[in-house]
């Protein structure tokens, strides 16, 4: 394979963006053109990737949209969150493909959160909230919408694994968008597999998955995270080979399911 199949300009005149995008290829041009334009000067992208955009962040991000599918294909709810957004890995590509589902970003920075919305609205997806908050917020809002559904049942005093205690204060907007686990949570560069399990399986509804786009060093985090996944209720920790396009390096996807 030669380099110039990873530059943006081979990718667009050859057939690959039709075949991986398909129908929402229009929406994800518009969010290329965004990024080539702004995505350097808003400290969204490196100096080096205006160039690579496609491949780096587009397709990358592309790849995930099968294990998604995958995953919520006999689920009540399509619901789908994208921990640590930044400037919309890979939620706001998969939001384009996945018109069917319904997608919460959360994302802790102002200014990320304000790019993150004007994204939305150029390329008028209607399947996606945003939520300023961190992982920590999210996690004590939708315990507290827990124990509101619980109280009485449980004397409120249950908890589910991993849940938030009460003291991470939460503002009500967080609140307001976080009250139903979800049945996917991505990620994408947020933080290594130690972390990002406390981060993320909370926030997973029980028989969901949490699907994070990871480089090589998935298995050893894997294999470095597993008490705490289980201790979040999580199991089956696996890598995948995720396939990006014809002529193109396959990425890695951890996935850990939801007891
Ligand atoms: C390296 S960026 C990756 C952004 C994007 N996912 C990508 O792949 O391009 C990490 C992102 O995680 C967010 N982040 C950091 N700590 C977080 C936390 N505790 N909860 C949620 N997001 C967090 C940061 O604000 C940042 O946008």
């Amino acid at each position: 394979m030669t380099d110039d199949i990873h530059d943006d300009a081979s990718l667009a005149s050859s057939s690959i963006l039709h075949a991986v995008f398909g129908e929402a290829l229009p929406k994800i041009e518009v969010f290329h053109g965004k990024l080539k334009e702004e995505g350097e000067p808003r400290g969204l992208i490196g100096p080096r990737d205006v160039n690579i955009l496609w491949e780096r962040h587009l397709l990358n991000s592309a790849a995930l949209a099968p294990f998604i599918r995958k995953a919520t294909d006999r689920a009540r709810f399509k619901s789908v969150a994208d921990l640590g957004s930044g400037g919309g890995f890979p939620g706001l590509v998969l939001a384009a493909m996945l018109p069917d589902h319904a997608f919460t970003l959360i994302e802790p920075m102002e200014r990320r959160v304000e790019w993150l919305g004007e994204c939305v609205e150029a390329m008028g997806l209607e399947n996606v909230q945003i939520v300023r908050a961190r992982a920590e917020e999210a996690i004590a809002a939708l315990g507290r919408a827990r124990a509101a559904a619980s109280r009485g049942g449980h004397n409120g005093k249950r908890r589910s694994a991993g849940t938030a205690p009460a003291t991470v204060p939460v503002s009500d907007e967080v609140r307001a968008a976080i009250r139903h686990p979800f049945t996917v949570v991505t990620c994408r560069a947020v933080a290594p597999m130690t972390k990002l399990a406390g981060w993320t399986l909370p926030l997973v509804g029980r028989g969901g998955e949490l699907i994070a786009l990871k480089g090589r060093s998935a298995q050893a985090e894997i294999d470095k995270a597993r008490k705490v996944i289980a201790q979040y209720g999580g199991t089956r920790p696996r890598v995948e080979l995720a396939p990006v396009a014809d002529g193109l390096e396959p990425t890695h996807v951890a996935i850990v399911d939801k007891r």
